[in-house]
């Protein structure tokens, strides 16, 4: 250590040519350098190099005995759409990540949390390897995928292939891991929930408050009462509940062109009238998505009907988004309004 004040001319130089407009309140005192660092909008790894860059050009000046760097960033306002349905196998994940990187295309910048703890998929339908992510700050790193959607998924916590037997509290800390992670400069986060009305959703509802959900269902009746059962949940939870997605709807044989309707046609958007809620959007049963989805090449990426599909849907999310005031306090649904046939099912909340 010397007595020499450090040149403040050099110090400004070198935090510039590291930093450039990003540092600001530059100041040298007794031999150290403060100064105040924007990081907003980057990547964890990045704002470390650049923090580390900055001290150890720093402390080679003349003079200079301590480095202090203090970073804030602007506060993302980001929002969380939780994707849910009453039963397994009605596509959910499939529809998350269409949806997410239909949100991606429409300019948004979209993370997906995979929380389907006994059956994760998204490394798969996202191609992304199933190994755990980085930790930073005692944070997990999300990974980016390259349909450009950042990745968390319970198929990276957990050892490939392991059954898992979590119970609710062990499920309900994993969710936390994935959901209060580095998601950086992420607008909307879409969580895949498991299928039904249990110790995750639970979790997810009472600490994590997502500002909307989105209900996937078949078109037949009893994937709809299934579905009706979500509905109630978020209800009683005060989350609103953006809308249904009808999934499997409609098959075109690939030979001949007939439509016909393994599942029944239009039931969700009957039972999303009923209950007043919004009607997203129909996807049909196709066999171009599931071989995309099971390639890890999601439809939505392309330019098919099947992609328009989930763009339109995506298109009402965002619109959704927009136009809600986080701050205000959640509509009461008109399903469970007086009057309405689904008021005694869905109980007071
Ligand atoms: N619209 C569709 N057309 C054709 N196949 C589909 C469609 N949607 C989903 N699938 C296929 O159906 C199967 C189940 O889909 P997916 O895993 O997304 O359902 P899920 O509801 O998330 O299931 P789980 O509850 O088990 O997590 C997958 O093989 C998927 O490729």
């Amino acid at each position: 250590m010397t007595d020499q004040s450090p040149d403040m001319q050099a110090v400004s130089k070198a935090v510039e040519t590291i930093a450039s407009d990003r540092a600001s309140n530059i100041k040298v005192k007794e031999g150290a350098v403060s100064l105040v660092l924007d990081v907003s909008g980057m990547e964890p790894l990045q704002r470390d190099k650049m923090d580390i860059a900055l001290r150890d050009t720093l402390r080679q000046i003349d003079g200079v005995s301590d480095v202090r760097v203090a970073m804030t960033s602007e506060k993302v306002n980001r929002r969380m759409i939780a994707i849910g349905s009453g039963k397994g196998g009605v596509g959910k994940s499939t529809v998350s990540t269409n949806i997410a990187i239909a949100m991606h295309r429409l300019g948004r910048k979209v993370g997906m949390v995979d929380a389907d703890i006994y059956g994760p998929s998204q490394t798969r339908l996202l191609d992304c390897p199933e190994t755990k992510p980085e930790v930073s700050d005692q944070k997990l790193i999300p990974m980016m995928t390259g349909a450009g959607i950042k990745l968390l998924s319970m198929g990276q916590l957990a050892k490939p292939g392991q059954a898992i037997a979590w119970r609710g509290p062990m499920a309900g800390k994993a969710l936390a891991q994935l959901i209060d992670a580095q998601w950086g400069e992420t607008s909307d986060l879409i969580v895949d929930l498991p299928p039904g009305t249990g110790d995750v959703q639970m979790s997810l509802m009472q600490h994590f408050k997502p500002d909307g959900a989105v209900i996937v269902s078949t078109p037949q009746d009893l994937a709809l009462l299934d579905a009706t059962r979500a509905i109630n949940l978020f209800d009683q939870g005060k989350i609103p509940v953006l809308g249904l997605v009808e999934n499997m709807s409609g098959y075109v044989c690939p030979h001949c062109g007939e439509v016909s309707d393994p599942f029944g046609a239009g039931g969700a958007e009957e039972a999303a009238k009923t209950m007043h809620l919004p009607f997203l959007g129909r996807v049909p049963l196709d066999m171009e998505i599931r071989k995309t989805s099971d390639a890890g090449t999601p439809i939505a990426a392309g330019d098919s009907p099947q992609a328009q599909a989930f763009m339109a849907i995506a298109q009402k999310i965002i619109d959704w988004m927009d136009a809600s005031n986080p701050s205000a306090a959640p509509p009461v649904p008109e399903a469970k309004k007086k009057g309405s046939p689904f008021s005694k099912l869905l109980g007071k909340g």
